[in-house]
């Protein structure tokens, strides 16, 4: 009760206080992730992360995106591009659903969010894995000898790619070491529960973090160490020791198209370059920055074409 009353004061407070001191909170530049940290601990306050959302610099680059979508939305539905079936051919239809139709704001939302969740998450991955390669030169050898010869025998496309153990190996060891996502597998408890000795009420929202499930010894021996070969004969599928597109009915929609997007666009680089760390080249360091763990800095990496 004393929690969601100070949420509502503080609700109030805020609503009044940003109007009048609009240029006050743009100069605090109050970064996204920071609000993502803080609503993490104190869900109820809701309000108020929604409202200093407004003065983020992602909000800034949210509006002419969200603009550009309203625009495809309105051609759309004016006939554009009719015979094409795409996700938002599939919102516009779900839009004449009499049972449950979707509005306008609706149906962009969804096509912002499958944007956004679909553009960062694999990029950031393969900045990952490049660097990895680059700095394990033997795993690296070991994936376009792989390359080469599928090439050779069968070409590269959608059923070879999948056929390849050892690009299969790199892409899960890679997501196991640097899972992009790792504040997004949330739940609400709903009932009462004790899990080794830790009881958990009904209603308590949980956080999974993949990275520090990933990162457990228990889970991965020499957990910190790149070693694509303990997927090799991985068959502990059902054992939630590897969730970087989460778990359960709501895991990531977009894992397969992710995976597809990852290993052709690695494979079509190793086939070609050859990837080495600069001589003066920094230890990468992850950081979290709202729900993605990006490198701090920009991974730079030479690519040598290959003969
Ligand atoms: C390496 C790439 C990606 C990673 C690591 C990743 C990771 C995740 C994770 C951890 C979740 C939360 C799942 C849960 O709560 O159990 C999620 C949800 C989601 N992802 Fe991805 N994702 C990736 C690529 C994509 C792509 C390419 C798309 C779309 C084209 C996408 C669309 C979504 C959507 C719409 C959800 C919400 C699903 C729901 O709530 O039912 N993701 N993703």
């Amino acid at each position: 009760m004393y929690r969601q009353c100070l949420a509502f004061i503080s609700a109030v407070i805020l609503t009044f206080s940003t109007r009048r001191y609009e240029k006050f909170f743009k100069f605090l530049d109050i970064r996204y992730s920071r609000i993502v940290s803080f609503s993490f601990i104190f869900p109820e306050l809701e309000w108020i992360w929604k409202h200093l959302y407004r003065f983020t610099q992602l909000c800034q680059y949210e509006a002419p995106l969200v603009n550009g979508l309203s625009d495809v939305y309105d051609r759309r539905k004016s006939g554009e591009a009719a015979d094409s079936m795409d996700l938002l051919k599939l919102l516009l239809n779900k839009e004449n659903n009499e049972e449950k139709p979707l509005t306008k704001q609706q149906v962009v939302e969804n096509c912002f969010a499958f944007l956004l969740a679909g553009y960062e998450t694999t990029s950031t991955a393969l900045t990952f894995c490049t660097y990895l390669l680059a700095k394990h030169q033997d795993v690296q050898r070991k994936l376009y000898e792989e390359i080469a010869a599928t090439k050779e025998e069968k070409g590269l496309n959608f059923d070879t790619i999948h056929s390849m153990k050892y690009l299969d190996a790199v892409f899960k060891e890679s997501l196991r070491m640097y899972p992009p996502v790792i504040h997004f597998v949330n739940r609400v408890c709903l009932e009462d529960i004790t899990i080794n000795g830790q009881f958990i009420p009904k209603g308590t929202f949980v956080a999974v973090l993949p990275y520090t499930v990933h990162m457990n010894e228990e889970n991965w021996p020499r957990a910190k160490e790149f070693i694509p070969e303990r997927f090799l004969d991985w068959n502990d599928k059902g054992s939630l020791k590897w969730i970087p597109f989460g778990v359960g009915p709501r895991f990531c929609v977009g894992m397969r198209f992710a995976e597809m997007e990852f290993k052709m666009s690695l494979a079509r680089l190793i086939e070609r370059f050859e990837l080495k760390l600069p001589e003066n080249a920094q230890e990468m360091i992850p950081m979290v920055n709202g729900v993605i763990m990006r490198p701090k800095d920009p991974v730079n990496v030479i690519l040598n074409k290959r003969s």
